[in-house]
């Protein structure tokens, strides 16, 4: 199975968290995107969805799914999106699509975070993949050491040649070769620093349940 059929097999079995007659929240990404296709097959049975990126939100639109702002809904009850890395006990890096800052704040709302990866995303430890940090242009700089000193080679993220702008008006710094021991503990380091938007781990609140893409089947790992 190639790793697009991992991710679409998830993305289907992520379908069963969908509340009838709810919003759902949804995430951004390759893995995300394909769910938003199988979201699309049953758009009638769902209020509409809370997007978390405008990327993703053109997409949910793309399919005739309403999408609302955060700010219209109290209720939500699932969150559904993919991730960098995700550790055995449902810790995770996200933000590789920069889109971390509005992903952590729907999946605040959601009463459940569904995790949807293929099974490569699953690690013992967190780190190969680069931290990405979610930054104050105006405090990039000064970020940047501060993020050093914490044992990770800080590089600011460019695309097309020029430093990537989130959907906030922000940079991103990643962080690379890092070791996260204790992804709570320097989640909680990291967003002391002023100029942090948002930091890509995902510990402190983490998955609750995961649904891992093998060429076996899906296995769903609950937290
Ligand atoms: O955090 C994210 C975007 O900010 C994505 O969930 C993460 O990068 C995984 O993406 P993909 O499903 O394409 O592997």
């Amino acid at each position: 199975m190639t790793q697009d059929q991992l991710k679409q097999a998830v993305a289907r079995e992520a379908i069963k968290y969908v509340v009838d007659g709810e919003y759902v929240g949804v995430g951004t990404g390759s893995t995300a995107n394909f769910f938003i296709d199988e979201l699309a097959k049953i758009k009638d049975r769902i209020k509409g969805a809370v997007a978390s990126s405008e990327a993703t939100a053109a997409r949910l639109r793309s399919h005739g799914i309403d999408v609302v702002e955060l700010n219209q809904v109290a209720i939500l009850p699932v969150y559904i999106d993919g991730a960098d890395e995700i550790t055995p006990q449902g810790a995770m890096i996200k933000g590789g699509g920069a889109a971390l800052t509005r992903e952590k704040i729907v999946a605040s709302v959601a009463d459940k975070f569904i995790c949807i990866a293929d099974g490569s995303k699953l690690v013992n430890v967190l780190g190969k993949f680069p931290l990405p940090v979610e930054v104050i242009p105006m405090a990039q700089a000064v970020v940047a050491r501060k993020l050093a000193k914490l044992g990770g080679e800080p590089n600011l993220r460019f695309k097309d040649g020029k430093p990537l702008i989130t959907d906030n008006g922000c940079v991103i710094i990643d962080l690379v070769n890092l070791k996260i021991a204790d992804p709570v503990e320097l989640e909680r380091q990291i967003n002391q620093i002023t100029g942090v938007v948002t930091v890509g781990l995902f510990a402190a609140r983490g998955a609750d349940v995961c649904l891992l893409g093998n060429p076996d089947g899906v296995k769903t790992l609950t937290f």
